[in-house]
């Protein structure tokens, strides 16, 4: 468990503190994104906990220990860090980069080598064709694989990842996005990851830690109560227009009050209870229907669910809630 307890950092020759009293927790297991417009403090918050960057005041616990008293280059080696800027060393192989804190803390040869090609592998990357080589050698999305790869590497409790897949095209985004999601379901660390993407934070978050100017936590709810029910207008602007349609990605389908079904139609379309209502929309269209079949997983139907169902279930601010525009979030960046 990560805690920040009351957290302030005051760069010198700066009047405002970049972060102000922040108090936040994350737990075991978890994958929290900090989520915010450009210079809101989300880098300087990140760097706080692995002592990057020293509080001005404040302290900050790792499993109950208060690390502001700890060693950082020891608490370093129990937090991974992963940036996008990879920041893989160039003259290094692949191997001797992933190997760089079990090198440092004194492992023997043998077990480095064991430990490498086990990461390599869980990073999906084959240690044969690889670890002889070096960083250049490999494209941008191999070099990430691999910067994730090195912050495993001493099998730390907690990840802290600043960005990880800004820098990359669209789809090898995406498709790391998933790699990341599987593994995170084997590996099951603390997460606390950084971007200003809506849509990554959404995809990738447990929980959404929305913050404002200074770092003020504005926000710190699941992906789906953050685009159902902002907590204010600054919330509301900056996951801007298209909520409603994002949030049918993270409902399933299975969760909603279905109707009784008592005879399945044929050719109805189908889904299964996990798949997200954004699916069953989906195949709706494609059949030309106004509903669809829920089935459980061995195809058997539970119930049925209408397009009136949806719109039913997705909530409706209040006309005199709904923000004026979304200046703010195109201020910020956001989408
Ligand atoms: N070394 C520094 N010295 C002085 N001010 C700094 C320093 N680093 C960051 N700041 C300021 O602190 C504030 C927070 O910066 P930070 O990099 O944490 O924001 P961010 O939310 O990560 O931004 P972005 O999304 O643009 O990367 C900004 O106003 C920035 O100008």
């Amino acid at each position: 468990m990560i805690r920040l307890d009351g957290v302030t950092k005051r760069y010198p020759g700066q009047t405002d503190p970049a972060v102000d009293n922040l108090s936040l927790s994350v737990e075991d297991g978890e994958i929290v994104v900090l989520l915010g417009p450009s210079g809101c403090g989300k880098t300087t918050t990140l760097r706080l906990i692995n002592r990057l960057i020293e509080p001005t005041e404040g302290r900050i616990f790792l499993n109950g220990e208060d690390v502001t008293q700890a060693d950082p280059d020891e608490l370093r080696r129990r937090i991974g860090y992963v940036i996008q800027q990879i920041g893989l060393f160039p003259h290094m192989t692949i191997e001797a980069n992933v190997g760089l804190i079990p090198r440092a803390l004194g492992w023997d040869k043998k077990r480095i080598q064991t430990r490498v090609e086990e990461l390599l592998d869980l990073v999906g990357l084959e240690p044969a064709a690889y670890r002889r080589r070096y960083p250049k050698e490999l494209s941008g999305g191999q070099q990430q694989r691999v910067g994730v790869a090195r912050a495993l590497a001493a099998d730390p409790p907690a990840m802290l990842m600043d960005e990880p897949f800004g820098a990359l095209d669209p789809i090898t985004r995406e498709r790391l996005q998933d790699a990341f999601l599987e593994l995170q379901e084997q590996i099951g660390k603390t997460i606390v990851l950084v971007t200003h993407d809506l849509t990554e934070a959404l995809k990738l978050g447990d929980r959404i830690a929305m913050l404002g100017q200074h770092a003020k936590l504005v926000q710190y709810d699941a992906p789906a109560t953050i685009l159902a029910e902002p907590a204010d207008d600054f919330v509301a602007s900056f996951v801007g227009a298209g909520a409603a349609m994002r949030r049918l990605r993270l409902v399933e389908a299975g969760s909603i009050g279905l109707e009784a079904v008592e005879e399945v139609p044929a050719g109805s379309p189908a889904v299964r209870t996990a798949q997200s209502l954004y699916e069953a929309l989906d195949a709706m269209l494609r059949a030309g229907t106004a509903g669809v079949v829920v089935t459980d997983d061995s195809g058997d139907p539970v119930g049925s669910l209408s397009w009136s169902t949806i719109v039913r279930e997705t909530p409706h601010p209040e006309p005199e809630n709904r923000p004026e525009n979304d200046s703010e979030a195109d201020m910020a960046g956001g989408r």
